[in-house]
């Protein structure tokens, strides 16, 4: 099995296993020369801080579940360990060395329950060695036995120090790139939204931009007591520019209009493309006569535009059709079907020229 396949805390407790009980092999060394071991002692101690930590390594790594495995180890370590101090008759510094860091262990993983279940697992181990072996209670140590049990100690508290410090770090890191992350998703979603409000070739509002703007404006107005004007702008023959100078002049010419239609509401109302060649203005606030005045305006502007494209030039002229909340109508269905009322009548009427409506029929103003 490659080592990148097995479960993070099985080999960041080999490492600290294999280390911790390296360190106290050392230790204990010392404390069982002190006392003239046998060779059985020397055995027990070279099986248990030596070979260990790799059996219960293979273990856990093959095991169904590695984690739970690995923290069943744990406890295992717990009641070996303990055995093996009170077999020794529970030397000082030494007991107190495999305590903490025992505790320590599961602490980090499991938390209190972990040290409740823990201290429980020494205390049998310890038990069921005096039961077995006896307990003749030699807390003393030698210095060195002493002082290398603390530096032991020292070292895999550093040791667990630095990985905490370490995660800590990287989870500094992590957050940091999920916010960053997090931002752009939110960033995107918002062009997203934005784009599915926008016409692409013009960059006006789109229908469904204006089916959302027009109820609110209306309920707005209604709200301020203020009339809301609609224009329904229309190119005339538009057609025929399309089939004299080609598609793509006609968008230049779409562009344009709807450029300068952008320029002439900029901050006192919203111009959308309607639909092909049609353009929808939504002026809050304005009644008929400063919403007639515009329009007339843009259709001498469109009409004395002379454009370039390609080196033909372009003409056009527009028609226009106006009507008001609450003259004409109150709901947003209402009103943009008066205005395109008004519109087609004043294509009928000869085009070039903006139409107002009336409750029954349009009549024609000249743009001129
Ligand atoms: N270039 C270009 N043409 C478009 C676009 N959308 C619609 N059209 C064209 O606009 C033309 C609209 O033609 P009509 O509905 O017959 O109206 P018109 O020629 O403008 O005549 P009137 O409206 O009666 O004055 C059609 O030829 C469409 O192909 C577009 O995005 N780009």
């Amino acid at each position: 099995m490659a080592k990148r396949d097995i479960h993070w805390v099985v080999r960041l407790n080999w490492r600290n296993r294999s280390l911790f009980f390296a360190l106290a092999f050392v230790a204990l060394g010392t404390h069982l020369h002190a006392r003239d071991a046998g060779p059985g002692a020397w055995c027990a101690l070279a099986l248990l801080f030596l070979a260990y930590p790799h059996a219960v390594y293979w273990r856990a790594a093959r095991a169904p579940h590695p984690l739970r495995a690995e923290m069943h180890n744990l406890l295992v370590d717990g009641a070996l360990l303990m055995a093996w101090a009170v077999s020794w008759g529970l030397p000082l510094w030494p007991s107190y060395m495999l305590f903490v860091g025992l505790c320590l262990n599961l602490m980090i993983f499991l938390g209190q329950r972990g040290l409740l279940q823990v201290v429980g697992t020494m205390s049998a181990g310890g038990l069921a060695a005096a039961l077995l072996l006896g307990f003749d209670f030699q807390p003393g140590t030698t210095p060195l036995t002493t002082a290398l049990c603390m530096a032991a100690l020292t070292l895999y508290l550093l040791v667990f120090a630095r990985d905490g410090y370490g995660r800590g770090v990287a989870l500094v890191e992590s957050r940091r790139r999920m916010r960053e992350q997090l931002d752009e998703i939110t960033r995107l979603q918002a062009r997203l939204r934005e784009q599915t409000r926008q016409d692409p070739l013009t960059g006006l509002a789109n229908r469904r931009h204006l089916d959302e703007a027009l109820p609110q404006a209306l309920v707005d107005c209604h709200r301020l007591a203020r009339p809301l004007t609609v224009v329904m702008i229309d190119i005339d023959h538009f057609k025929r520019i399309n089939d004299a100078h080609g598609h793509l002049a006609g968008d230049a010419m779409i562009r344009e209009l709807a450029r300068r239609l952008s320029r002439l509401v900029e901050g006192h109302g919203l111009a959308c493309r309607y639909g092909g060649e049609e353009f929808l203005l939504l002026l809050p606030g304005r009644g008929i006569e400063p919403a007639l005045r515009l329009a007339r305006d843009f259709g001498r502007e469109v009409a004395a535009l002379d454009m370039n494209f390609d080196g033909q030039r372009l003409q056009a002229t527009v028609s226009c059709g106006i009507s008001e909340y609450p003259t004409h109508a109150s709901e947003p269905r209402g009103l943009v079907r008066a205005a395109d009322q008004a519109l087609y009548a004043a294509k009928l009427q000869g085009r070039n020229r903006v139409c107002v409506a009336l409750d029954e029929a349009p009549f024609a103003l000249p743009a001129d």
